[in-house]
């Protein structure tokens, strides 16, 4: 089952960025009080690290029981432990290391020096098999039924690491592979694949800026998803674009309720 997507328009990035902040600390909290737990998968980007930041200053954050919380990552840069430009560095400083978190319950992925020594397909197996074990039976899949999966959309539709016209895109059986030649540096990276995204029940795509317009469009209204991958980014439950006025400016009105003033 997958679901249409809906989509959410917000004043600019600040708005955007404390407005789903504020719907993720809820989500949590009924996922926390319904089973107990929550999962969610981060992404990196600006945009991702815009709604950590807007996290780690919310009033609302001690909600969440941060020690019962599973986080996992969409995608990695396949770099060095601690190296700035890792989306793990950036969440920690964005949140992480603000909250209590269980360890235990972050799952990095590997680091390019780790115990995979730059081999990027080992580094994938191992988040794969890291994945595997944490599903449940009821999750029907080789990968939990993340609660919610965060996704930045990138100027060419790009999502996690999966980038238009890349082989990762067909890959139907494997949850998580290497990527070599990114477009965007680093070239060497690893993703979570479509069937691994798709597992989730929530899969929340995020975009600001003027420079996402049409990335934004084109993944709204029909292209494929070799051509623009974030057209295959879909819940099980709900698919839900969370977008500022500049990244919604070329949609047509009718995919959006909300009217701009
Ligand atoms: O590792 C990464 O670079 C990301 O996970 C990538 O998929 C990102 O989310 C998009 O490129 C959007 O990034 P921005 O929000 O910075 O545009």
């Amino acid at each position: 089952m997958t679901s249409e997507p809906q989509v959410l328009v917000h004043r600019d990035k600040e708005e955007l960025a404390e407005a789903v902040a504020a719907r993720l600390i809820t989500r949590v909290v009924d996922a926390q009080s319904a089973r107990g737990s929550a999962s969610v998968v981060l992404t990196g980007g600006r945009n991702g690290n815009g709604l950590l930041a807007a996290l780690a200053s919310s009033k609302a954050r001690g909600a969440i029981d941060w020690s019962r919380l599973d986080l996992w990552w969409g995608d990695e840069r396949f770099l060095p432990e601690g190296d700035p430009e890792r989306n793990a560095t950036q969440a920690h400083e964005a949140l992480l290391d603000a909250v209590p978190l269980d360890p235990a319950r972050v799952h990095t992925m590997a680091a390019s020096d780790g115990a995979y020594a730059g081999d990027v397909e080992a580094a994938a197996e191992a988040y794969a098999t890291e994945l595997a074990a944490a599903a449940r039976p009821e999750d029907h899949a080789r990968v939990p039924s993340f609660d919610v999966l965060l996704l930045g959309v990138g100027p060419d539709t790009h999502v996690a690491s999966l980038f238009p016209e890349h082989p990762a895109l067909h890959e139907t059986e494997r949850t998580v592979v290497g990527v070599h030649g990114a477009p965007k540096p680093p070239p060497t990276r690893i993703t979570l694949t479509l069937p691994a995204i798709r597992a989730a029940q929530e899969v929340w795509l995020l975009a600001a800026g003027e420079d996402k317009a049409d990335a934004t469009a084109l993944a709204l209204t029909g292209a494929g998803e070799l051509q623009a991958p974030a057209a295959a980014a879909h819940g099980r439950r709900r698919t839900l674009w969370l977008l500022d006025e500049a990244a919604a400016g070329r949609l047509p009105r009718a995919l959006y309720p909300r009217a701009l003033s």
